[in-house]
């Protein structure tokens, strides 16, 4: 009788439907959507560049969590993604991850673009939870040279506003913050097309809708990806 193998034991190419659904089942990984690409069961098969990996290294992660397998091959098809996952799971780099990976395809700011704003925005509901957005998130933009400003009350907005207008790539901000700043003129986002909210849900039952809104209109509308999802994106357009 032939015994077939665990899937930890088979390559990438060797994986069946069956082992696939008990990769999902061992990870506890659920999904909704259409053509969702299959999860990253490990760092070397994920499609991360080399120097991202090299970054993840150094902060010490030897595998991905079940909220960065699952999300992060569909972060980085720019596909819109809703992830749920509890807390302390890593969340902040299953979108950090393919959102530095993304800037990293854009045009290098330059002195021509960078009084143009940043290229993505995360907004968080509290200042503690920004900030810990911000480290994680230097953990890995600091080794692609990618700069990383926060906007959160208690600090001089002035300050924050020129730090953004020095050239940053992203913005990781409280919503009211980011309006009052954009509002006062201190900053723009006339080139960002990457959105982040972190605990969305929340964010929404206390009442910051208004304010996300706010920072949405602030965004350009002409790169919009296509409303249906089946459709495929041009890979020469920045959306
Ligand atoms: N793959 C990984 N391997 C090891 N540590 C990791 C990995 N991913 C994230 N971490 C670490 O785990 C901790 C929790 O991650 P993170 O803050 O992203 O969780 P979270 O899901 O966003 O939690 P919260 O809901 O509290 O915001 C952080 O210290 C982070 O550096």
């Amino acid at each position: 009788m032939r015994v077939d193998r665990h899937w930890s034991d088979k390559e990438l190419e060797e994986m069946t439907e069956i082992d696939w659904r008990i990769f999902r089942e061992d990870h506890n990984i659920s999904f909704k959507g259409s053509k969702i690409p299959r999860p990253m069961r490990n760092w070397a098969e994920s499609k991360l560049t080399t120097e991202l990996l090299k970054a993840v290294k150094r902060a010490g992660y030897k595998k991905p969590s079940p909220i960065q397998m699952a999300s992060i091959p569909l972060g980085l098809q720019q596909r819109d993604v809703i992830g749920i996952a509890e807390t302390g799971s890593g969340k902040t780099a299953a979108f950090v991850l393919p959102m530095l990976t993304y800037i990293t395809r854009l045009p290098p700011l330059s002195e021509e673009n960078e009084t143009e704003g940043p290229y993505a925005v995360v907004m968080a509901t509290t200042r503690e939870l920004a900030q810990q957005i911000e480290d994680e998130t230097v953990k890995f933009a600091h080794y692609l040279g990618i700069k990383v400003v926060s906007i959160v009350g208690g600090q001089s907005i002035e300050e924050q506003g020129f730090r953004i207008r020095q050239g940053c790539e992203v913005v990781i901000a409280t919503p009211g913050r980011l309006l009052d700043c954009l509002e006062r003129r201190y900053c723009v986002l006339n080139q960002c097309n990457y959105v982040v909210l972190d605990e969305a849900d929340r964010m929404i039952d206390m009442g910051f809708g208004p304010q996300v809104v706010g920072v949405l209109d602030a965004m350009p509308s002409s790169n919009m990806k296509p409303k249906n999802e089946d459709e495929e994106l041009d890979e020469n357009k920045i959306y």
